[in-house]
């Protein structure tokens, strides 16, 4: 049975456990209402039903490459996430997915996983990209048939920029559009690799396949030529569609971009979305929500999708199962 919605703290499992696994392991360690209970990685996966200690799994992970290596919890697998479903059956009730979308539809594959083990409870991810939140969004009746209610594109952009535009726009009769401009500060790019990946993916003349494809010497010759910083613009990123389907405004007028520096943790420019719209009495005005420049990445992505994760198991406690996006349903604060 999965865990009732008072008393029990909602057991967790991590999956991908790089930059934003980490962090998520290190938040969840202050947490009295979720305990982490699960974690998996490219070549293994730890389970225990009293909880995983935080610092031991990081420790591992950093030393020997794999979460597979826990004393007394690890086991080493190349077919980590399947093996996990099935060893952890119903005493996980929802997952964070921290795992690189790449390719493009890793992601969607991994949710089709779940549904063929028959597993029903919660999933969370951060996706970025509008075409892959878009093939989360055509398996919506086969996740509410399957009895998972998924939350897609719940990190912070998109996921809490995207709120807080699905929030502003309420002052409106009518939307013009959104601003979504994100400045990102990290000490080193192999903490976050997927994230870099993937932003490169975004920039002119590279593609999803071509950045996944890139050894990490080719990843660090790019990097040298801009000293370490990634200037992006007009983006891909699901902000739009997840909008759009919240019947906020048309897609055409969401843009992103951002910088990334990837050499520095101190922001590049303070992350912030702007909400122009028309009030009923027909004045034209603009939301601006920003950021706190010493909040991390980490921080951003991993405390709202938690905050999703929260809301999701409300839901599912209710008997709704589906898929849900950042922009439909306020995110829980986690204690
Ligand atoms: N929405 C947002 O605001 C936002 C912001 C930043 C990052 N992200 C997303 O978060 C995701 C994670 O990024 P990161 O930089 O922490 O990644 P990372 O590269 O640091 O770590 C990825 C982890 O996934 C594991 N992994 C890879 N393939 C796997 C597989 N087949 N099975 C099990 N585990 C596997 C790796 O072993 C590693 O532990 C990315 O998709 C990124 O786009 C979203």
């Amino acid at each position: 049975m999965n865990t009732p919605l008072t008393n029990q703290p909602i057991r967790v499992g991590v999956l991908g456990f790089g930059g934003l696994g980490q962090a998520a392991a290190k938040l969840l360690s202050s947490k009295r209402e979720m305990i982490l209970v699960a974690i998996a990685d490219q070549n293994g996966y730890a389970y225990s039903t009293e909880g995983l200690n935080t610092q031991a799994c990081i420790t591992t992970y950093q030393n020997q490459g794999t979460i597979g290596h826990l004393e007394a919890f690890g086991t080493l697998s190349n077919n980590s996430i399947q093996d996990l479903i099935q060893v952890t059956g119903d005493t996980v009730d929802g997952y964070f997915l921290a795992l690189p979308n790449l390719p493009n539809d890793f992601i969607p594959s991994v949710a089709k996983e779940f549904i063929q083990a028959g597993w029903q409870g919660v999933l969370v991810d951060a996706i970025k990209r509008t075409s892959a939140v878009e093939q989360l969004l055509s398996m919506k009746d086969e996740l509410q048939a399957a009895g998972i209610t998924y939350m897609t594109g719940c990190g912070a952009t998109p996921g809490l920029l995207t709120a807080a535009a699905a929030l502003a726009a309420q002052s409106y009769a009518e939307i013009h559009n959104v601003v979504i401009t994100f400045g990102v500060g990290i000490a080193n790019w192999e903490a976050y690799r997927a994230t870099v990946r993937e932003d490169i993916g975004h920039m002119p003349g590279y593609s999803v396949e071509a950045a996944r494809a890139m050894t990490d010497a080719e990843v660090e010759a790019l990097l040298d030529q801009t000293d370490g910083v990634l200037t992006l613009e007009n983006m891909e990123h699901a902000d739009d569609v997840m909008l759009e389907v919240a019947g906020i405004c048309s897609r055409d007028r969401v843009t992103v971009g951002g910088v990334v520096d990837t050499r520095n943790p101190k922001k590049p420019l303070s992350t912030n979305v702007k909400i122009t719209g028309r009030t009923f009495e027909g004045k034209i005005s603009t939301h601006t929500f920003t950021l706190g420049d010493e909040t991390s990445m980490a921080a951003n992505v991993c405390g709202p999708a938690f905050g999703y994760l929260k809301a999701a198991q409300e839901l599912r406690q209710r008997g709704i199962s589906g898929l849900f996006t950042a922009a439909e349903i306020m995110p829980k604060f986690v204690k």
